[in-house]
């Protein structure tokens, strides 16, 4: 554990008493084992800096889904908003990020963009590591539609290494569900210019984390999606010919919407 980290933890004394509000009772109970001890404030919670990384991963993810608890996706299935941040930190998890701050930041990167979140509320919860990332990965609130695009373009090359990481899997996640199931109302040239767009980002970003990076190139040349029956490449410039695997998924999907059903199980993308 990055013991740096838990020390900042010491600021909050809010939630979790602090040694001193404690009755002068010994520690109540020790918890898991192999673990050493571990102290637990009167509600049965660890104290943070106790707190192992498994614990403050779960209490990231707590804290994002109730954040986003009122939240869907734009797809036809109303996926709720919480699969998002999780598979972009599983992304980045099931790739060889070991940085737990990193993987916290991937699960609240969308919380102050998109939820009433104050950056102040993740450096009180978190630490100032996990909510700079987050910051880096926030858009500024003073632009929207094609200004805060193009400025994710302009702030990319400047982002720390964890934020162009953060970003890379974001953008991953978006794409690939664009490819299964485009946004309600997104014709063919509104995905194809998320496609170009997030190109640009995902290019400068992509030395953070090559094998992210390899495996959006392979998206990029190989992503087809169905809009108004007909199949279309999702990157215009680099998308090669359509291969028979990616038209056979589609056309699974479109067998099950035929029939009325819903186009789940969802793919698990690793
Ligand atoms: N692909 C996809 N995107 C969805 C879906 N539901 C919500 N979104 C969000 O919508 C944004 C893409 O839609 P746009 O029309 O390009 O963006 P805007 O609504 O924010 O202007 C993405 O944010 P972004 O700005 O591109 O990325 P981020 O940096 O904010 O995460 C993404 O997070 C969905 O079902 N599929």
């Amino acid at each position: 554990m990055d013991l740096s980290e838990t020390t900042e933890h010491h600021g909050d004394g809010s939630r979790t008493p602090r040694p001193g509000n404690l009755t002068p009772s010994p520690p109540r109970s020790r918890a898991g084992s192999g673990n050493g001890k571990r102290t637990l404030d009167e509600k049965g919670r660890l104290w943070k800096e106790d707190e192992g990384e498994v614990a403050r991963l779960m209490r990231t993810v707590d804290f994002a889904a109730r954040k986003h608890t009122c939240q869907r996706r734009k797809d036809l299935d109303q996926t709720p908003y919480i699969n998002h941040p999780i598979a972009v930190s599983n992304f980045l998890s099931s790739t060889g990020i070991t940085d737990v701050r990193v993987l916290q930041a991937a699960i609240l990167h969308d919380t102050v963009e998109d939820t009433p979140t104050t950056i102040e509320e993740i450096a009180e919860h978190f630490g100032p590591d996990v909510a700079r990332i987050v910051q880096e990965c926030t858009d500024n609130p003073n632009l929207s539609g094609q200004g805060a695009k193009a400025e994710q373009v302009r702030s990319a090359p400047h982002k720390s290494k964890e934020a162009q990481q953060v970003k890379l899997a974001d953008k991953l996640h978006n794409l690939e569900s664009i490819r299964r199931a485009p946004p309600v109302g997104w014709g063919v040239r509104r995905v194809q210019a998320y496609f170009i767009w997030a190109k640009q980002v995902t290019d400068i970003c992509g030395p953070s984390h090559p094998a992210l990076a390899k495996r959006l190139q392979r998206l990029y040349e190989t992503a087809y999606t169905e809009i108004d029956g007909k199949y279309i490449p999702c990157h215009p410039e680099v998308c090669g010919p359509l291969l028979e695997e990616e038209k056979s998924r589609i056309d699974k999907r479109l067998h099950h919407l035929k029939k009325g059903e819903k186009p789940c199980p969802m793919p698990i993308f690793f």
